[in-house]
């Protein structure tokens, strides 16, 4: 103490900085221990999550459980394991590889907590270097990334305004557990489309090897179209369920320019939905933002520069050089209004056009609101209607939902009949004036 109170006051601080590296160099010299670092992001053009980090840490949360005392908690639902528990900060851990001690230890770089970046750290004696670096390191790497997959719970992630990204600890995307129950079982559409669907998943799942054989990025597009409440949200929930898929929520009109949109696609990981939402009222066709999308809540206008061709390469330009095992969805209530360009084959590689409710439909939305497999008497009238006029699967559903604890099936039944036969006489008055309209036109012209 008395030495380094000396060191203190009389060597200038501008040496300090040279003393601590010979110092370091010296330790290091006559240490027996090697160690390596493991950061939390990659380094480089974008702050990117390093997922030997992310595999490192679920192993060392497993396999730590008898050695270590501080731990973070965190539930998780439909998991084998309900309680996932990760290390502590500053906490180390003792494991043992082929006879071999090793030591790990996590840190940040900083002692402000809103700037830190975590890192990993492994000691091992320099004897066992060729052991550690190679089977050592792939055996933890290959059981974290199994143990990732067997507690993983599904994340939806939603982009942050970029106002907030230059702080080092500040995410691009804020992320939230993912339990929505739709899948496709629940799905109300033509069985046929349905499985020409899951078909088409699972072919995609499957194709790793495919894909780079024939040299094509693998990922997938699809459009998802149609009037409003016919499912297309839904379908979403659906394939996230079943392709156990992460959900990427891209908001564009919070998107400043084509390099932001550039920096969120490269934040995104592997094995996730990338979703557009609403296409149509995101993006005009000449790649300008829509006039009242420009304007935020008091009327200001908002600079937005996302443009036509800044979506294209967001898709198939420099989408295909980070990550693999992506699907992009469009969704949008007007397919007309679409450039050719946006949803030609290729980029949007399936166009899925989610229709009004079908007898078909109708009666995969009865089996989950009536749990009954057998046929109720009312189905034939509903099935003349549903053949005569149109309505969403959303409104059906809203029929079919009970309002009260002693709501019959039948009641709802009934009720829907009277909505569908409502829409009918709408539909019909509507026609006729139309009609009316059509022939008064004529005469004018006449
Ligand atoms: N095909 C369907 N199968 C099962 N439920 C459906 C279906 N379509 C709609 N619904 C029900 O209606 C609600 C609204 O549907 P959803 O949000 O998926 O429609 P959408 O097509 O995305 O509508 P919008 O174009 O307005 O975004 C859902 O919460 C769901 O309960
Ligand atoms: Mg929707």
């Amino acid at each position: 103490m008395f030495l380094y109170g000396i060191y203190e006051k009389f060597v200038p601080h501008h040496f300090h900085k040279h003393v601590r590296k010979y110092i370091q160099k010296f330790v290091g010299f006559m240490s027996p221990y090697m160690h390596i670092t493991f950061p939390e992001f990659i380094s480089g053009q974008c702050l990117k999550r390093s997922d030997a980090y992310s595999c490192i840490r679920t192993y060392l949360s497993a396999s730590s459980l008898e050695n270590a005392k501080r731990f973070k908690a965190e539930v998780v639902a439909n998991s084998q394991t309900p309680l996932v528990l990760t290390m502590e900060d500053a906490e180390e851990i003792e494991d043992k590889f082929q006879g071999v001690k090793v030591w790990w230890f996590s840190h940040n770089n900083s002692k402000n907590d809103s700037d830190a970046k975590l890192y990993l750290t492994l000691t091992f004696h320099k004897n066992y270097r060729e052991l550690i670096t190679t089977s050592y390191i792939k055996h933890v790497l290959e059981e974290g990334k199994a143990l990732k997959l067997k507690n993983r719970k599904l994340k939806l992630y939603t982009n942050n305004p970029s106002n907030d990204w230059w702080r080092p600890s500040s995410r691009k995307w804020s992320q939230t557990t993912f339990e929505h129950p739709a899948t496709f079982e629940t799905l109300a559409m033509d069985q046929e489309k349905k499985e020409e669907i899951i078909d088409d998943l699972i072919k995609f799942k499957s194709g790793k090897d495919y894909y780079a054989k024939v040299g094509k990025a693998w990922k997938r597009g699809y459009l998802l179209y149609g009037p409003p409440g016919t499912g297309k949200s839904t379908m979403i929930s659906a394939i996230a369920n079943f392709m156990n898929y992460d959900v990427y929520d891209l908001e564009l009109t919070t998107i400043k320019d084509n390099n932001e949109l550039k920096r969120l696609l490269i934040a995104t990981s592997s094995q996730s939905i990338i979703v557009i939402e609403d296409i149509d009222c995101s993006i005009d066709l000449t790649g300008k933002r829509t006039k009242d999308e420009k304007k935020d809540k008091d009327g200001n206008g908002k600079e937005s520069n996302v443009t036509l061709s800044g979506l294209l390469n967001f898709i198939d330009g420099i989408w295909s050089a980070c990550g693999s095992e992506r699907i992009i969805i469009f969704t949008t209530n007007f397919v007309d209004k679409l450039d050719p360009a946006l949803i030609r084959r290729g980029r949007m590689d399936k166009h899925i056009e989610m229709s009004y409710c079908s007898y078909q439909a109708f009666k995969v939305l009865a089996k989950n609101y009536w749990d009954n497999d057998s046929d109720h008497v009312l189905f034939p009238i509903i099935e003349k209607l549903l053949g005569e006029v149109n309505m969403s699967p959303a409104d059906v559903a809203e029929n079919l939902m009970p309002k009260s604890i002693s709501d019959h099936f039948g009641t709802r039944l009934k009720n829907l009949i009277k909505s569908l036969e409502r829409a009918k006489k709408k539909t019909e008055k509507r026609d006729k004036e139309a009609e009316m309209e059509q022939c008064l036109e004529g005469k004018k012209n006449m």
